[in-house]
């Protein structure tokens, strides 16, 4: 965990995005810009394309169209620099419940930044108020400790770029200020972060992408093209 600013970051963009998932067109000519220290608020009904939108940024599933870039740079030809950049929280915990808190995510600490060491996960948790969980088992954990435990693999391997699908889910009133608070700390150091949510968050100045603008008809003109360069 570091209070230091992100020298690393950079301008982050996608333009002309387009997603199909089975046989559906979820969204297209989608563009976004986020610049150090921006945040994007991405709302939108369920079903719109908040998580496909937040997995494409993450670099887990391909864009039917268009081409995400950093700094300029197309993101596509380094993925695993932009692996190393990017956390990823996505909306179901990923917590093996054999496992302890500690090892969790000790786990993710070590495989996102190479550190995964006790006292950088207590650190973390503690951040979460949940430093007394340390040795509980994954499976004891209450549905807001999970996704406590989840968030704060975030402090546990810093990194510039937060992806976060839903992730005041199942929190209470005070958990959820205290994510707020660790948005802005992460920004102000020069953070950027894509938050999805149907709840009210505080993001102040946050950028808000409406996902229902940027649905299609079936017979939109770019279909044939996006199936081509799917396949
Ligand atoms: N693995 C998948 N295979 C096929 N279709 C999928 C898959 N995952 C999602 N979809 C479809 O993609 C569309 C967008 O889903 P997505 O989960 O991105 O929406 P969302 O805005 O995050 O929804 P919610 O608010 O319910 O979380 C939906 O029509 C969904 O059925």
């Amino acid at each position: 965990m570091t209070d230091q600013a992100f020298d690393d970051a950079a301008e982050f963009a996608g333009r002309g995005l387009a997603c199909i998932r089975g046989e559906r067109i979820v969204f297209a000519d989608l563009d976004f810009s986020l610049a150090p220290g921006e945040a994007i608020l991405l709302l939108g009904p369920n079903g719109s394309g908040k998580s496909s939108l937040l997995r494409v940024m993450a670099g887990l599933l391909r864009p039917a169209a268009g081409a995400l870039t950093w700094g300029g740079a197309p993101v596509a030809e380094d993925p695993e620099a932009h692996g190393g950049r990017s956390r990823y929280i996505g909306h179901h915990d990923a917590i093996k419940p054999v496992l302890t808190v500690r090892e969790n995510v000790g786990f993710w600490s070590s495989l996102w930044s190479g550190d995964g060491s006790t006292a950088t996960v207590q650190r973390a948790l503690a951040a979460f108020g949940i430093a007394h969980l340390l040795d509980v088992p994954g499976r004891w954990l209450s549905a807001g400790q999970k996704r406590r435990v989840n968030l704060s693999r975030l402090l546990a391997a810093p990194a510039p770029l937060w992806l976060l699908d839903e992730p005041t889910t199942a929190l209470d009133r005070a958990t959820v200020a205290v994510v707020e608070g660790l948005i802005a700390e992460h920004r102000a150091r020069g953070g950027m972060v894509v938050l999805s949510t149907h709840t009210d968050v505080a993001l102040p100045g946050a950028k808000v992408l409406q996902m229902d603008d940027f649905t299609v008809p079936m017979d939109w003109a770019g279909l044939d093209a996006a199936e081509e360069a799917l396949s």
